[in-house]
């Protein structure tokens, strides 16, 4: 089990190193690191959800564990400490000064390249894609392998040695060697039966019920190893169904009993298995539900407002951290393979030289690529690991304005802006669906929206159950407003910017691609733009029945099989003409509206987000006319679809459907009717209508429309940093 965590947390992070990032490797002889250890890092067979490592019991993997791996990209920076109460070390410790000169030279090399953090150098982002392959961050590296001191000088075998004197030595030995031979049968054992059970599944039989014709997945305890086998088995024959399938047997009913299979072996819901199943190949959804079962690196991102990474680095090594930098692709993360002190209390930390900050988290920001001196806004910003990255990036400069509908992850956000030295951020406390109206006019605007949370199930296992299908309704309704507001809250004519970046940690269509494309449609004044990072897989134009925007190429998946990252969306657009008048109106004052909106949108889930190919072009060339009257006719119509379509008579709602087409009375109760169902969890009441930039106080708070979320998740979430 620890080996298969090991494993994953070990495993670099980002894209897979390329044949030349091997070769260009620098290696130091471990003899001549004076007393480090190198590190050990193994690959291992397909966890156990239970964290087991598959197709190797126990003990095979305490044995694989021993083995020195010979892959040259697993090594970490690591300096020795001595530990509190003296062991028996396989490798002499040196004092702790030539540790340091030894170490700080290997740093130097790797770690340079995020020099620039401090000094006058440019750091955006930009700079850190163009710097990042020239980067040396991996050569002359230190290595240490803690798990093999641990199995060779264990606190039991200590005791054995005291013992050990020449009258007795012939009959340990003799022991010794008995106890290896009972050892090594035992592996033997557990391999042939692992073949046996190979066996068994080869005869594989799809049926859901036994010969008494009880369910057979009603297992009290099932067998986890035979689980397994069988979905390894059947992954095999939907991958070359033709050659391998048994003829009697539909693809359909091998998918059925696969999922069945995935839901017993790794406890999803059947309708989140589907789901996530249905997003890559049968081999790749393995993968992915593998994946989900071991945690990711532990990072640090180096706050280079107080620090450059090779000090902090330094400093961390000092304390007994194991580290090395995070990837090519950035150059403030450090990624910690093992550490002596809680990271979270270190001196370093306290002095705000870092925050603990998943490495997929940096994308979003990385994509937004803020300029120094403009007006920032991060929309849904609470605890503020996304916004300090921010304010480092345009080095304190202009104003960045960190907001968050819930109060008490505000507070988180005030803390890490404090103990981070951020000084040009203003937190504040609305409903992002509120901004436009609050102010806008921002350079760039951060959309890290609420979302279900599927790219983090290895963070979060309740995921796996307690999404339902209203969640994946609910949360894409919220997004698609969050987003509308976002790209309402931006000044298309910025000199240095125009930007919007929209991301989630949920690898849902639903909640990506179709926000997105749901943005588009309603929003012809912004494109699809490239995000600029250098690694991702491209976003769909195409899932089941729907086709989105040829450009949504441009948007950026990540998942945790496929770099070892949180599962994480990115998408970037450029607002390229002004707001429509109506726009701003449909985020607040006129919810009803932009909900009945919404709501043909969603009409089903088969037509959820839409698009024909030939109305794509018609989508970009549309911007220009927002015609009010026509609006308010596809309006009705779309009122009138939705509330036959509950079986009701629209004569008798009529007025009230009217009323709210056209603005006269916009008080939305939930559980009234279908579109007042969907916009339950934004509840508006229109006060004033107000200026754009109104200042961000309490005034300017009473002044604006109210507008309460309930849908946002607010207080249920860790404030923890992405
Ligand atoms: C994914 S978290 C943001 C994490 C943050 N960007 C970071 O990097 O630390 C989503 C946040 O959205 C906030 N939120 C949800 N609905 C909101 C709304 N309508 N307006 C503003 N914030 C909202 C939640 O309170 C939550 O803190």
């Amino acid at each position: 089990m620890a080996k298969a965590t090991l494993s994953r947390r070990m495993t670099k992070q980002g894209p897979p190193p390329t044949p030349s990032d091997g070769l260009a490797k620098k290696r130091k002889n471990p003899a001549s690191t004076n007393g480090a250890v190198k590190k050990q890092r193994t690959d291992t067979a397909a966890p156990r959800p239970n964290g087991k490592a598959n197709g190797s019991g126990p003990k095979n993997a305490a044995n694989s564990a021993g083995k020195r791996s010979t892959k040259g990209d697993f090594t970490a920076y690591t300096k020795t400490v001595p530990a509190a109460k003296p062991k028996k070390l396989s490798v002499p410790l040196e004092p702790e000064g030539d540790d340091e000169e030894d170490l700080g030279s290997g740093l130097d090399d790797a770690l340079d390249s995020d020099d620039d953090a401090l000094d006058g150098a440019d750091d955006s982002d930009a700079d850190d894609f163009a710097n990042a392959l020239s980067a040396s961050e991996d050569e002359d590296v230190v290595a240490s392998d803690d798990d093999l001191q641990k199995g060779v000088w264990s606190d039991d075998d200590s005791d054995a040695e005291e013992v050990l004197n020449a009258a007795n030595i012939a009959g340990l030995s003799g022991q010794l060697d008995r106890e290896r031979a009972e050892e090594e049968a035992e592996n033997e054992a557990e391999v042939a039966e692992g073949a046996l059970q190979t066996n068994i599944a080869a005869d594989l039989d799809l049926s859901d019920e036994d010969e008494d014709g009880r369910p057979k997945m009603n297992l009290l305890a099932p067998d986890l190893q035979l689980l397994r086998t069988r979905i390894t088995e059947t992954v095999r024959v939907l991958t070359s169904f033709k050659e391998l399938h048994d003829p009697t047997r539909s693809r359909a009913e091998y998918t059925q009993a696969l999922l069945k299979d995935i839901c017993a072996y790794y406890g999803y819901s059947p309708f989140l298995a589907e789901k996530l199943f249905s997003l890559f190949p049968p081999q790749e959804a393995l993968a992915f539900f593998d994946a989900n079962e071991t945690p990711r690196p532990i990072v640090l991102r180096t706050n280079t407002l107080r620090t450059s990474r090779r000090e902090l680095a330094h400093s961390l090594i000092n304390r007994g951290v194991t580290l090395e930098p995070v990837g090519k692709w950035s150059k403030i993360g450090l990624q910690v393979f093992e550490s002596q002190v809680p990271l979270g209390a270190t001196p370093e930390y306290l002095a705000g030289h870092y925050i603990l900050q998943a490495a997929s988290s940096f994308l979003p920001v990385m994509a937004l690529a803020p300029q120094e001196h403009e007006r920032v806004l991060d929309m849904t910003a609470a605890p503020g690991g996304k916004s300090t990255h921010l304010a480092a990036l345009v080095r304190n400069t202009g104003v960045i304005f960190a907001n968050d509908s819930n109060k008490d992850r505000s507070k988180g956000l005030i803390g890490n802006i404090h103990r981070l030295g951020v000084k040009n951020t203003i937190v504040c406390n609305y409903s992002a669906l509120e901004f436009p109206k609050v102010m806008g006019g921002f350079d760039r605007v951060l959309l890290d929206a609420p979302c279900s949370g599927t790219g983090v199930i290895a963070k979060d296992a309740s995921v796996k159950t307690n999404k339902t299908e209203s969640d994946f309704l609910r949360l894409p309704h919220l997004q698609k407003q969050l987003l509308l507001a976002a790209i309402d809250s931006v000044d298309h004519a910025s000199k240095t910017g125009g930007y919007i970046v929209y991301s989630t940690c949920s690898v849902t269509v639903e909640e990506n691609e179709q926000v997105v494309q749901y943005a588009l449609n309603r929003r012809p004044n912004v494109k699809l733009v490239e995000t600029g990072l250098i690694f991702g897989k491209e976003g769909f134009t195409r899932y089941s029945t729907k086709r989105f925007h040829p450009n949504m190429k441009y948007t950026r998946r990540y998942y945790p099989h496929a770099y070892n990252v949180d599962g994480f969306f990115v998408a970037k657009l450029r607002k390229t003409g002004p707001t429509p008048p109506t726009a701003v109106r449909a985020q607040g004052s006129n919810v009803a509206v932009a909900s009945a909106q919404d709501m043909d949108d969603e009409a089903g889930p088969g037509d959820f987000g839409e698009v024909e190919d030939d109305e794509e072009d018609k989508v970009e060339d549309v911007f220009g006319g927002f015609d009010d009257e026509e609006d308010a006719v596809l309006i009705e119509r779309a009122l009138k679809k939705q509330v036959r379509r509950k079986g009701l008579d629209f004569r008798s709602t009529e007025s009230r459907a009217v009323a709210s087409l056209t603005g006269k009375a916009v008080q939305v109760k939930s559980g009234e009717n279908v579109e007042q169902e969907k916009a339950a969890e934004v509840e508006a009441k229109v006060e004033e209508p107000t200026e754009k930039s109104k200042p961000v106080n309490g005034e300017g708070k009473k002044a604006t429309t109210k507008v309460r979320s309930k849908a946002n998740g607010a207080g249920k979430s860790k404030p923890k940093p992405r």
